[in-house]
């Protein structure tokens, strides 16, 4: 038979076989024995996938000494090999509903019984090892290695917390194997590696590897330093005590001490395995460790020797890979940004890679010490994550791929986009400032942005792209806006001329037409005949309406350090106009609630500023309104005059949510309770301020107290307050 096969082999089948198993070893060897992978785990499991596509098609080449047959390989390393009384084996994997529900179908046909149950464990990207217990006491640790011999690591792993040196309770067996996976918290990786740059040795490029890398470290003392933990997943041989079932078998396991996982689940049908597999695809990140994975297993013992193993995997346990979030690109370039406030802050420009489903093409970098501590080079191969909505990162390089050509990235001097010297703000500052606020383009562009924006004056078709092209055209050489002091008064012929980049939204820069190369230059606001685009008449009639916008929101605009929105409706509410909030004092500005020392400050040093006091000066004389109208775009203002304070958790309510009702409706909210106090509304777990609202016989409002202030006024919540104790 096997003859016969062997003959029906083309050449190149044969050719590519061995092609396929010298990678998906060397790549193995990387990722064991050196622990620096050069290419991703998506990767490597193409790859293998590819061998084993081929297998599939042609039989022949499934020999025992197939990587597709075999845990790992054997290799030789520094370390003492020991053999492993039980075989550690890998796990098959599904990467769709059709694998999972086909590994699934196939229990059910052999397991012999209907009344089994799946458990579901979360797959830890970590480092498997085998701890022995005998007598109670932990006598070896070892890897995996080939599954059956694996390496010493016994000093390293005693110096993790999480592992107990001796079993406690009672019921201790004569021996136990237990199976675990060592893990690196992904919170502590860039620390480790900043302090490996830092030592001068190299960054690791993912938290698995620096978990192995630290478990295989030659020095125990070294290990000892880390903040290595682990979670238990298993059982090997044992001795003096029988399981039923494995999730039983852990709380026995947690009884002795030992760490096991805290989300397992027990279900009984493939759907209850999906609802596991898709609640935790959602919340993979609220983890302290990574998960690539779930594992589900047959959870009784018996049944799963019913099932039995290849030489590879139990054919009683499947693990669902979750689509990888780390993939190796270049870097190609670390180029600089300027920020609204002037921050410049160095950004990763990689090759682009698709990742978590989305192309990826840009990843932060913070300032110019993350890039340091990071230990990443211009031109390396990196790892870039990107993990759910979160920004892309660069977690660290892969040193072993470099090539001599790699260049440090040097924190230019000058500011990119209008060539002034870069500062730090204060002294010891570790972020650079372009100094030049008033009209460094991109500085005054993300101003311009902002002001247009849906928190300030919401001003429709103005987005980044006309920002752009009023503050730094092609032509005229001029720009119409060199601050936002003429917004109000563009006219549609200066808009007609213009010419602009068109710039990519991430990066600032040109964007090219991908045919030519050449960068993409448009006229902005003019139509092919030269008249005004409908956008661009949209635009001006929405910029004539933003005059009478609210002032809380045009304060809002100015991009003042500190004021936010929440400042900005507090300074209107309290002062009602730009020239009394301009002429308050320091002391005074201070004293507002949700206003405080550093807003003062910053608000007094703006209006300083006389380019600031021109903008505010032509803003007036376009016809902006630069005071609060006399309440009639902010409805009635029934708790005008009373102070309350809110505290404890409210139900229907976020802390400033409430205080935003409130104030909407006129009342002042204020952190502490006095006799002037109002009201205090309480939610769950109050604490002292309700003790002195009671002390003080400040009528107090529960939630629904608290709905009748605002549905009804103070009368009916002081009818609705709770009853103070006589
Ligand atoms: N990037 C590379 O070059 C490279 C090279 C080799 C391997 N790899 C990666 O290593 C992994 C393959 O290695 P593998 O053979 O260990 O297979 P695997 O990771 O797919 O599955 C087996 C391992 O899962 C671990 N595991 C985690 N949680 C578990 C749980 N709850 N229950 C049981 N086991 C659990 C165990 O340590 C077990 O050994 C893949 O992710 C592969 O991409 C990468
Ligand atoms: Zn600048």
């Amino acid at each position: 038979m096997a003859g016969e096969q062997q003959t029906a082999l083309p050449a190149d089948a044969r050719e590519q076989h061995a092609q396929l198993a010298e990678q998906v070893e060397e790549h193995r060897f990387r990722y064991y024995v050196k622990d620096s992978p050069v290419i991703s785990d998506g990767e490597f499991d193409r790859l293998l996938r590819a061998l084993e596509a081929l297998e599939e098609q042609y039989p022949g080449l499934r020999t025992p000494d197939s990587p597709t047959q075999k845990v790992a390989g054997q290799y030789e390393t520094e370390l003492a090999k020991v053999e492993h009384r039980e075989r550690m084996l890998s796990l098959d994997n599904a990467f769709d509903d059709e694998e999972l529900a086909a590994w699934a179908e196939r229990v059910a046909r052999e397991v012999g019984t209907s009344d089994y149950h799946f458990l579901c464990e979360l797959k830890i990207d970590g480092l498997a090892v085998n701890l022995t217990y005998e007598k109670g006491r932990l006598t070896r640790a070892a890897t995996r290695g080939d599954g059956r011999v694996g390496e010493d690591i016994t000093p390293n792993v005693r110096t993790i917390s999480d592992i107990p040196n001796r079993l406690g309770g009672d019921r201790v067996p004569d021996l136990v194997e237990i199976r675990g996976e060592v893990f690196f918290p992904m919170d502590k990786f860039q620390e480790l590696n900043a302090r490996r740059v830092a030592a001068g040795e190299q960054p690791y490029a993912n938290p698995r590897n620096s978990a192995a890398g630290s478990l295989r470290q030659k020095d125990p003392k070294v290990t000892a330093t880390l903040p290595l933990h682990m979670v238990v997943h298993g059982i090997g041989a044992r001795e003096g005590f029988d399981i039923d079932r494995l999730s039983q078998a852990y709380d026995l396991l947690r009884a002795w001490g030992l760490p096991t996982a805290k989300h397992n689940r027990v279900v009984d049908s493939l759907e209850g395995v999906r609802e596991f597999i898709a609640y935790y695809g959602e919340n993979r990140h609220s983890m302290e460790h990574e998960i690539d994975g779930v594992v589900v297993k047959l959870d009784e013992i018996p049944l799963q020797g019913r099932l039995g193993s290849t030489s590879r995997a139990p054919r009683w346990a499947i693990a669902w890979k979750y689509a990888p979030e780390e993939v190796n690109t270049k870097l190609v370039n670390i180029r600089v940004g300027v920020g609204r406030t002037g921050r410049v802050t160095p950004y990763a420009q990689v090759e682009p890679v698709t990742v978590a489903g989305s192309e990826v093409e840009f990843a932060t970098l913070h300032n110019q010490d993350v890039v340091r501590a990071k230990g990443v080079l211009i031109g390396d191969t990196v790892v870039l994550r990107k993990a759910g909505d979160v920004i892309p990162e660069i977690l660290g390089p892969v040193v072993d791929l470099r090539d001599g050509s790699e260049r440090e990235f040097v924190m230019p001097s000058e500011c990119p986009e209008c060539g002034t010297a870069l500062r730090p703000m204060k002294e010891g500052d570790v972020d650079l400032r372009c100094p030049n606020a008033r009209s460094c383009p991109a500085q005054l562009r993300e101003r311009l942005s902002y002001l247009a924006g849906r928190e300030c004056l919401d001003i429709e078709n103005f987005g980044e792209v006309a920002a752009a092209a009023l503050t730094r055209p092609l032509e005229p050489a001029e720009p119409p806006l060199k601050d936002e002091g003429d917004l109000f008064d563009l006219t549609v012929e200066q808009l007609l001329p213009i010419k602009a980049y068109v710039l990519d939204h991430d990066s600032g820069l040109p964007k090219r037409d991908p045919k030519t190369g050449e960068e993409k230059v448009v006229t902005v606001f003019a139509n092919q005949q030269g008249e005004p685009k409908k956008n661009t008449l949209a635009m001006l009639a929405n910029i004539e309406v933003a005059k009478q916008r609210p002032l809380a929101r045009i304060i809002n605009g100015l991009s003042i350090r500190h004021v936010g929105p929440v400042a900005s409706e507090a300074l209107a509410r309290e002062f009602r106009s730009i020239d009394r909030i301009e002429q308050a004092t320091e002391e005074e500005l201070a004293a507002v609630d949700g206003v405080g020392a550093t807003i003062a400050a910053s608000l007094k040093q703006w209006f300083a500023e006389d380019w600031h006091r021109e903008i505010l000066r032509k803003w007036r004389e376009a016809g902006v309104r630069m005071e609060e109208g006399a309440g009639e775009d902010k409805g009635p203002r029934p708790l005008e005059g009373l102070t309350v304070v809110v505290t404890g958790t409210l139900q229907n309510h976020t802390r400033d949510g409430a205080k935003e009702a409130l104030q909407s409706l006129g009342a002042k909210v204020a952190g502490s309770v006095s006799k002037k106090t109002a009201f205090v509304v309480v939610g769950d777990n109050p604490g002292s301020k309700y003790d002195k609202a009671m002390q003080l016989k400040v009528p107090v409002l529960d939630e629904e107290g608290f709905a009748v202030l605002l549905e009804q006024g103070p009368d009916a919540a002081r009818e609705a307050a709770v009853p103070t104790e006589a």
